[in-house]
């Protein structure tokens, strides 16, 4: 799996978001631990869940309202579909939790931290976060 950062600006988080995601594939390789700790530092309001047999990304985003919730909700999703690499949405009232991990190599890829840093900036400008 290559990676190709657009561009290696000052905001690492930025680079990060603007890096192409490469299509998922069973055999593709897990980031390293070294590459987990480089990465996670670019999006420190994510989490690492153990889940079974793999790692999982995951941060909850706070909203006024259920509508402003879906509305994230709509947008990650839009992002998803444009890459072709989906995060699972769990959307409540004021409240939504995306988790990013890839499935068919079940663990974490470079893709799965730069859809997180993706996630972020959709956030930074969503309506109606507390
Ligand atoms: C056929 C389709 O492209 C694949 O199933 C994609 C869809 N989106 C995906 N999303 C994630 N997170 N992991 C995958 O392995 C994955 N595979």
């Amino acid at each position: 799996m290559t990676f190709t950062q657009q561009t290696k600006g000052t905001d690492t988080m930025t680079a990060l978001a603007q890096a192409q995601c490469e299509a998922c594939r069973a055999d593709a390789p897990k980031v390293s631990d070294e590459e987990l700790a480089e990465l996670i530092r670019e999006i420190p309001d994510w989490n690492i869940e153990v889940r079974g047999d793999h790692m999982e990304l995951e941060r909850v985003f706070l909203f006024r309202t259920f509508r402003h919730a879906l509305a994230f909700t709509n947008a990650v999703g839009a992002i998803a579909e444009e890459v072709g690499h989906h995060p699972a949405l769990l959307t409540e009232w004021g409240k939504v939790t995306v988790t990013w991990w890839s499935h068919e190599m079940r663990g974490l890829h470079r893709n799965d931290f730069i859809m997180a840093a993706r996630t972020d900036q959709l956030a930074a400008s969503a309506e109606g976060r507390k």
